[in-house]
């Protein structure tokens, strides 16, 4: 599946009674990278979770290449392009590394298996050990590659570098700068470092109490530091 543009119109979700995401409006262009910042708590995993069918959704709509998904459930999101690494690290303790990407592959041949293990090779060679026994890094890997097996035109990644050792940020970081490259995918990243974020986008929007509050390219960002004090309250890291 080539790359998907992503739009998002009026969307309004939360959680039982609550409402997170608050008349939220994007337009992310085919084969974009878009950093989404925030401080804590503003609603980043929240609006992928509504991306991704995992909240109350109280109106607006989602579309992904013009085709509205917002009545579908998750899996059939999926199945329409949307690929969601989630925080936590979806990954099956119980399972080896290659019977947790069988998952991802749904009814591809095996042999795209390769394509997971030229972009992490680490996997390669912990193939046949447990999800339980891979190092955060190692699952964040997996969980990534799961994902991209289902060849999603839009993905969504939610702070992959949490936890992590800098050595391991980097190959994650490049990792996703070459699935980028090839212009299969729109890439989402929230990401704390605001540094790292922006090194890799081309676009950047932050967000407050559920709305965006600012939209631009990285290097405004990066030239206005009182910007980033105001909305994010440090300086870039
Ligand atoms: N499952 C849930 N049930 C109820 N409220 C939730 C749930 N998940 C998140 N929230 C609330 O929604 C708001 C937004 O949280 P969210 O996790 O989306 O923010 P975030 O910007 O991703 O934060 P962080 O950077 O800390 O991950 C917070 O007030 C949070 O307490």
């Amino acid at each position: 599946m080539p790359a998907a543009t992503l739009d998002i119109t009026g969307l309004t979700a939360g959680y039982g009674p609550t409402r997170v995401i608050e008349d939220l409006s994007l337009s992310v262009p085919k084969g974009a990278k878009l950093a989404v910042l925030g401080r804590n708590g503003v609603g980043k995993t929240s609006l992928f979770a509504t991306l991704a069918g995992q909240t109350r959704r109280f109106s607006g709509d989602i579309k992904l290449d013009g085709k509205d998904i917002t009545a579908l459930p998750s899996a059939l999101r999926a199945r329409a392009g949307l690929g969601y690494v989630p925080q936590t690290r979806d990954v099956f303790p119980t399972l080896t590394v290659e019977e947790n990407l069988f998952v991802g592959l749904k009814d591809r041949p095996k042999a795209a298996l390769e394509e997971a293990y030229n972009l992490f090779p680490r996997l390669k060679e912990r193939r046949r050990n447990l999800g339980s026994q891979l190092s955060g890094g190692e699952q964040q890997m997996l969980s990534t590659m799961r994902s991209i097996l289902g060849r999603p035109s839009v993905l969504l990644l939610d702070e992959p570098l949490e936890g992590l050792a800098p050595v391991i940020c980097e190959e994650l970081m490049a990792a996703f700068t070459q699935l980028a490259a090839t212009g299969d995918m729109t890439i989402l990243l929230v990401e704390q470092r605001i540094q790292t974020a922006l090194d890799f986008a081309d676009r950047a929007i932050i967000m407050e109490r559920g709305r965006i509050v600012w939209q631009g390219l990285p290097a405004d960002l990066i030239g206005n530091p009182a910007l980033i004090e105001a909305h994010l309250g440090l300086g870039l890291h």
